[in-house]
């Protein structure tokens, strides 16, 4: 008698056991743990397929004759188990965490600003001297200008100025010009049917896909489910070189095992993969382009058509590099011609003094600079503010 009782409590205690643990997972609402997921994430969703041959015709079906995708496309994630290794740091906090690295490069900017403005007398030359400082940092004649004529106002009115008001004024008209109300947000959400579709586009070598290697990095650390399309088939390693990124945080990514394939054609297939798979976001890599090459800009505003038979794009990431200067408000203007950019990457801010390239970019274009990048680490990509930015120029 009291053997069947202990078995009946230890039943009891079995079921109670699966029950809880049944109950966590579904409040947890997640399918398959991040990263590791498979194929599409609802059990009577169609398997997944290894994809060699063009798109369906039913995938491709709306894409006009001109533009059908025309190469087969390689799904990596259909059948891969992708164990991520790394585990990323925290966003909150990174600018004020890598604020060194601006600090040092641009110290020309913030601390030549600062000693100028502490002098006792502040004459015509020390204004021409303050000018040629933020000139030189690529801040633009207008914005300079700007900025100048608010400085002389200030010391005008202020007159006697210790250390630390000096430092409040700076740190004051720096902010505006910056434009802390611009919309910088970073962390695409899924929509109800689909996932949020980001295209990452910019000239050679400025640093596209290191940059989505490190935001597929945040967006995990945000908790994200991100699949990547390796669309730059131009540059045989770029696939490759954007796939090892995604591993590391098990991120799948859609690439073709044809190389000079249509990228075009990768393009779609990753936002299928997306949907399929129910993810958050799609990030797709395109190949470097130089902005006066007209058949690849074509290809570039050809791409966007495609991904949008299946879904919008809701953001078209410009990467520029800093070091470039002028140069890059060229590229900047000729990518939104044709691609209607919605928010700028400034890479490599680490190796240049030329930190007023921000509000250049952003008078020119009307687009705010959502990311810096501040290193070659893995996440040396911070989220841009502009009061942190200031901070990191003056202090
Ligand atoms: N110092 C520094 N280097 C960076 C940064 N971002 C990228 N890089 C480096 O820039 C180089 C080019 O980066 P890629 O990501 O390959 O550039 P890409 O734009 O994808 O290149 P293409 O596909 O050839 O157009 C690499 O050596 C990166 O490590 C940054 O913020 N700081």
């Amino acid at each position: 008698m009291s053997e069947q009782l202990t078995l009946i409590i230890v039943l009891v205690a079995v079921v109670a056991v699966i029950g809880i643990g049944a109950a966590f997972f579904l409040v947890r609402g997640r399918k398959a743990p991040k990263g590791t997921y498979t194929g599409p994430r609802d059990a009577n969703d169609p398997a997944p397929t290894l994809t060699t041959d063009a798109p369906s015709t039913e995938a491709s079906g709306p894409v006009a004759t001109t533009e059908t995708p025309e190469t087969g496309v390689v799904d990596e994630s259909a059948g891969t188990v992708l164990v991520p290794t790394d585990v990323p740091d925290p966003v909150q906090g990174r600018l004020a965490r890598l604020r060194a690295r601006l600090a040092k490069s641009n110290n020309a900017l913030g601390k030549g600003l600062l000693a100028l403005l502490s002098q006792d007398k502040i004459d015509e030359d020390v204004w021409d001297e303050i000018e040629e400082t933020l000139l030189l940092a690529d801040l633009g004649t207008e914005p300079t200008l700007e900025l100048v004529d608010a400085l002389r106002e200030r010391v005008k009115i202020e007159g006697s100025r210790d250390p630390k008001q000096v430092h409040d004024m700076l740190r004051e008209e720096l902010i505006k010009l910056v434009d802390p109300t611009m919309d910088r947000n970073f962390i695409p959400t899924r929509h109800a049917d689909r996932p949020n579709v980001i295209m990452v586009v910019g000239v050679n070598g400025v640093g596209k896909t290191t940059t989505i290697g490190k935001l597929a990095r945040v967006l995990v650390a945000e908790d994200k489910d991100v699949i990547l399309g390796a669309a730059d088939t131009f540059r045989a390693a770029a696939a490759e070189q954007l796939a090892t990124w995604g591993d590391r945080v098990g991120v799948p990514t859609v690439k073709s095992d044809i190389d000079g394939a249509d990228p075009a054609s990768v393009a779609f297939e990753a936002v299928t993969a997306g949907i399929d798979q129910e993810v958050d976001i799609v990030m797709i890599d395109t190949a470097g382009r130089l902005q006066n090459k007209v058949g690849l800009m074509d290809e570039l505003g050809k791409i966007k058509r495609v991904i949008e038979k299946k879904a919008t794009v809701d953001e078209v990431l410009l990467v520029l590099d800093a070091t470039t200067g002028q140069n890059g408000l060229n590229q900047a203007k000729v990518f939104s011609e044709v691609v209607n950019v919605t928010g700028i990457v400034l890479t490599k801010l680490d190796g240049t003094a030329k930190g007023g390239i921000v509000v250049a970019i952003q008078r020119q274009l009307g687009v705010p600079v959502k990311l810096i990048g501040l290193g070659e680490g893995p996440d040396d990509l911070a989220p841009f503010d502009a009061e942190a930015f200031v901070d990191a120029l003056l202090d």
